[in-house]
């Protein structure tokens, strides 16, 4: 059982704004799930619906099997937890512990879970210093790293992110990058994120899904979409600088048998030159 599944999905805002039409996916536990498409694409329109905050027009979204309907709501939010692409729509207590907080009491926990829960989720951020500040007074990239620490505090199954690494310093990025990957290992955890910074796509995902204009036009693994010439240009897709190189290498006779993550590239790299010391 795919523990997400979007069957014929189509919604309309009002104002007959199609902002999906017919979206089919089936999500594995704990598959790294990148999905790609420009500005108005539908991958927050997209999203929404996973939690249940939108209702879909047509179609269904099932989670575990079990179509999302209002009775079922508060399991469906228990299981996938939402880090929206503006921090400010979800942050607004007085202070940073509490908000990360708010989840977990919300979900009945006893107050030493709450209080464990928030210390790890502040932990795994790096935002443990940030503990008693004040959330809107946080820099963009703070408020990001409480935002994410909020949904992790109530353990989801499901983490569901709209752009996690904008606002975020470099160095906030490679960390984010890092958690992401090992999160299905660690914790279990099936991880599904909008981003347009290609680069990150391979380090992060197994499996791509690239939408335009309310729709899925391609999907498969970042080797095989990066290979994609007209898909990505059509969708206004960047190729992420190594498979540029890979596809450069290959064009100039050189074979290079590696997956697209840098750390895959580079060590077949070291290993022909290795060879051919
Ligand atoms: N609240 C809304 N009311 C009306 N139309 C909306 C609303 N939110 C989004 N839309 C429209 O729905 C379409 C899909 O928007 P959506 O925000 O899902 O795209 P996106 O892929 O997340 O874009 P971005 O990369 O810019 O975040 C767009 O045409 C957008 O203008």
């Amino acid at each position: 059982m795919h523990i997400i599944e979007t069957r014929d999905l189509t919604y309309s805002y009002p104002g007959e704004i199609d902002a999906l039409r017919s979206v089919n996916m089936h999500i594995h536990r704990h598959a790294r799930i990148a999905v790609l498409g420009s500005n108005g694409a539908g991958k927050s329109t997209l999203f929404s619906h996973f939690c249940g905050i939108l209702t879909p027009t047509s179609g269904q979204v099932l989670v575990h099997g079990e179509p999302v309907t209002k009775k079922n709501i508060r399991e469906v939010r228990k299981t996938v937890g939402m880090v929206f692409q503006n921090p400010d729509d979800q942050i607004f207590s007085p202070t940073v512990e509490q908000d990360v907080a708010f989840g977990p009491v919300n979900l009945g926990l006893d107050e030493e879970t709450v209080t464990h829960r928030v210390d790890e989720a502040l932990r795994l951020m790096d935002a443990e210093h940030l503990r008693k500040r004040t959330p809107h007074k946080l820099s963009g990239g703070e408020k990001k790293r409480v935002a994410i620490a909020g949904v992790l505090a109530m353990e989801p199954q499901v983490l569901v992110l709209d752009e996690p690494s904008s606002g975020l310093d470099p160095q906030g990025v490679r960390e984010l990058t890092g958690f992401l990957r090992t999160l299905p290992d660690t914790y279990g955890m099936t991880v599904i994120f909008s981003t347009h910074q290609v680069d990150l796509v391979p380090e992060i995902a197994d499996y791509v899904y690239v939408m335009q204009d309310g729709m899925i036009a391609g999907e498969g693994t970042p080797d095989e979409i990066f290979l994609r010439e007209d898909l990505l240009r059509g969708a206004r897709l960047d190729v992420p600088i190594l498979a540029r190189l890979l596809r450069s290498l290959r064009e100039n006779g050189i074979r290079i048998d590696a997956g697209s993550s840098y750390h895959d590239v580079e060590a077949e790299l070291l290993r022909m030159l290795a060879d051919r010391a």
